[in-house]
This record gives C-alpha cells, structure tokens and sequence, in this order.
C-alpha cells in the first residue's frame, strides 16, 4: 500500500478521546498506528510488502489527536515551512518586507508555489492563499506564516497552538467592522446600541449581515447582545450588498474608509470586531518540536524587530560648538527632545589652527523618528547645530527582543 492510501485510510479511524501515556498500537491491515500521547503526534508504521522480506517504514504523519482540525497527510520532512500570501494586497508586502530584513525570496517564477531564503538554510517558503497558510498551521503541513490578524482569528478559531511571534509587522493594517447605510432606516442609527434596538428586528425578519468572516461574525454579535440577527456569506464586493437589499448590513475589513464612503455605507460605534495588520505566526507544536523551526524563528525575528525599529528613524548628525564633549551633551539632552539608543553619541571634530591639531567642534549623533526630522533640524539650529546630515537607518539590533523572551516563556523555555 502507498504511503498516501494508507494515510487516508488511517483518516477515517475514529479520533482516540482516552489513550494512555505509552503508545498504543492499533492494527489496521497492514499497517498499524501508535500514539504518542506526549508529544500528541500520530505515528504510522506501514508494511510494505517485498518479494523478499517485509519492511516497517516509519513516518511521522505530523497529526495532532483530538485539536478538532483536520489531519494531515503529509510524509516525513526535516525542512522547516513558511506559508506567505500567494496573492492578494499582503504578497507583495510581505516580500518587500522580507527583501529588506536581508531574507529575500528566491522565486523562480511567480506561478511556482515553492521557494527559499537563501539567508535561511533548510527552510522553504509556500505560497498560499492567507486562509491557506492558517489552515496548514494547524494540520501542520506549514510551521511558520505570515497573514493578518484578521486572517489568523477568523481560520484558527483561537486555537492555541497559533502563536503570535511578531504581532505588529506594520502593514496590511485595517479594521474588521459591522458598517450600515447611511440613508433610510439607518440615518440615525450611529451604534451597535442602537442598531441592536431597532424594532424592525424580530424572529421573522432578523437583522440580515453578510460577511466572509463566518465565524468572528456571529461571535461578535452574539457578545454584543444582538437577538435577531441572521448570516449570509460572500467573497468580496460585499460593500454593493445593502444597496442591492441582499443585506442590511455588513462586516467587513474597512482601510481607508473609502469603500464604504463610496458605497454610501458608515461604521457604527462599538461595531469593530478586530484591528488587524500583518503578523508573523507559528505553530506551538512545530516551535517545540520540530528541528529547526525555533532556529528559523529566532533568526527571522531578530531581523524584522531590528529592521522595524530602524525603519522608522533617521540618524542625524549634526555639529556643535562647545568647550568639551560633556557640555555639548548637557546641551543636546536639558534642550532638545532627541537621543541615540541610549543617549547621545559626542566625538570631538579636530581642525588645525596655529600649526595645533583642536577639537573645534563636536559631532552628535542621534536617532529622530522621521516625523520629527524637521523638528529635530529646528531643535538642532537653536542650540548651535549645524552641518546636519541625516541618513537611513537600516537595522537597530539591540539587546535580546522581548518578544522572544516572551515567546519562549510561552512555549516555557
Ligand atoms: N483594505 C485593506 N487595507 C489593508 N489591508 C487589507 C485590506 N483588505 C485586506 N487587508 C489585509 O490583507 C489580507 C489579504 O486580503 P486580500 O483581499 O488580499 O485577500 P483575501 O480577500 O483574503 O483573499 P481572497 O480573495 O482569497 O478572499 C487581509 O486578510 C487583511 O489582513
Ligand atoms: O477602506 P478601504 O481602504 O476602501 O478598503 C476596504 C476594502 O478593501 C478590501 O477589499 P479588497 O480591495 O481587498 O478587495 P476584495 O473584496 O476583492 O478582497 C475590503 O474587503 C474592502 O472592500
Ligand atoms: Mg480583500
């Protein structure tokens, strides 16, 4: 029997609700399966038959017992997996991102799903849909993705095995709102409050949302106290949807608010589910034990935290006059709002006068968000600056990340 017809065949066993802490081997034809409860893994040790002798293959089928997901079909890999968006807004963001933390996909062509790092050894990438990537975290085809929030809350159903690694990637932000009519029985309607006390809602004719987030949606309305409410579900276009009297309402992701504007739909208050961006996600089981991918994790996350603290700063440097380095610093820390990472960096700029080599002025260097700059320029100028250069900042390594601490405090490391 082939690894795959005996894999599917094993997926119509019935789920083991008690098993003991040793492994328990059932037989099934010519393969038998044995749990491992501490490690909640399936092993599948199938006979494969040979003319001369008959061989127990071992496979590690990756197969949670009992996290109500799918199972996985998947063989033996010792390659780590990282799911990115195949398509859509976040595919594009999430390679630039990647390109400027150094782990650049390499892609042969765009129809192929499979690809590399090559700063990262012994991982591939796989191109999915965003549900995708969700979904084969929790059957653990994948170990690593990087989706929405929105993504992640909707297709993992708050599964714990989902871990957050970086849970701020600052793209892809947007919002996941209930937004009505502006016009009608909806004029003045501006709350979830006052939406879920319309009269117009009864059993026979429930308040009718249409939504592709089947799951947060219902939850959501059902926290806020909503009775009569009914479901439909849609792929996209769905702002056209009240105007078309196909629903009242919607929940969708809301960006810049101009779809709905366009559409002559408004938000209400209280009726945002969730604010999402783009974020970095593991699988907790993958983390913990599969080689590699805590490796993986730990190189993939110190290069977006020290590209994302850069990311937003210049270095400026700027000359000082001043009579000692200590003096120009008391000036840049009492009179100005800047620092460097810990405070502000002085060193003595020397010229020759009178055959003496002198410090004549000194260089400070600090770190400006780039909102600031020109304040920073301005702040600079009063307290004597001048020659003021400022570049890119392209990576802050400091100390440790704390979100690895807390990631290894999760997976109590
Ligand atoms: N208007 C938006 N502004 C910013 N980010 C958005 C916006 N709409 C969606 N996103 C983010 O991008 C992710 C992908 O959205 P996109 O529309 O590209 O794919 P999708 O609609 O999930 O794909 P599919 O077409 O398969 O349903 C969303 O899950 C969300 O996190
Ligand atoms: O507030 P805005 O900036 O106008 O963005 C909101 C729109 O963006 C998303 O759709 P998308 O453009 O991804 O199209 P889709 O419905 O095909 O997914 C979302 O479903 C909204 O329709
Ligand atoms: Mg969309």
């Amino acid at each position: 029997m082939s690894i795959k017809a005996a894999a599917s065949q094993q997926q119509l066993l019935p789920s083991l609700s008690t098993y003991s802490n040793v492994s328990v081997p059932i037989l099934l034809k010519s393969s038998s399966v044995f749990y491992d409860k501490r490690r909640g893994l399936r092993f599948d040790s199938l006979r494969c038959q040979s003319s001369s002798a008959s061989t127990a293959v071992s496979k590690d089928l990756s197969t949670q017992v009992g996290n109500g997901f799918p199972e996985s079909n998947a063989v033996e890999r010792n390659v780590v997996r990282l799911g990115l968006p195949s398509k859509g807004r976040m595919a594009t963001d999430t390679l630039d991102l990647l390109k400027d933390c150094q782990l650049a996909v390499r892609q042969v062509n765009p129809r192929q799903y499979v690809a590399d790092i090559p700063g990262l050894s012994n991982l591939e990438v796989w191109f999915q849909r965003p549900k995708d990537v969700v979904r084969k975290l929790l059957t653990g085809d994948l170990d690593l993705g990087i989706v929405g929030i929105d993504t992640v809350s909707e297709f993992g159903q708050g599964n714990e095995d989902l871990i957050f690694v970086h849970d701020a990637l600052e793209y892809g932000e947007c919002r996941l709102s209930i937004a009505i009519p502006k016009y009608g029985i909806f004029q003045n309607i501006s709350s979830m409050d006052e939406l879920a006390t319309m009269p117009e809602w009864t059993e026979n004719r429930p308040l009718r949302i249409t939504t592709g987030f089947t799951y947060l949606g219902p939850k959501f309305v059902k926290e806020k106290g909503l009775k009569h409410v009914k479901f439909s579900t849609a792929d996209g276009a769905l702002e056209a949807a009240p105007a078309m009297g196909i629903a009242d309402a919607i929940l969708d992701l809301v960006s810049s608010g101009t779809t709905l504007r366009e559409n002559n739909l408004k938000e209400i208050k209280g009726g945002t589910v969730l604010e999402s961006q783009a974020v970095f996600v593991a699988s907790k089981r993958a983390l913990l034990q599969r080689k590699g991918v805590l490796e993986a994790t730990h190189e993939m996350l110190e290069r977006l935290e020290a590209h994302l603290r850069a990311v937003g700063q210049f270095t400026v440097t700027a000359n000082m006059r001043g009579s000692s380095a200590e003096e120009v610093a008391e000036c840049v820390l009492e009179q100005t709002n800047f620092r460097g990472l810990q405070g502000p960096t002085v060193s003595p700029v020397f010229s020759k006068k009178n055959g003496e080599v002198k410090p004549d002025y000194y260089a400070i260097v600090i770190c400006v968000p780039k909102k600031q700059l020109y304040d920073s320029v301005c702040q600079l100028r009063k307290i004597g600056g001048s020659g003021v250069l400022v570049s890119p900042l392209t990576y802050i390594f400091d100390e440790e990340p704390p979100r690895w601490r807390k990631l290894l405090d999760q997976l109590n490391l």
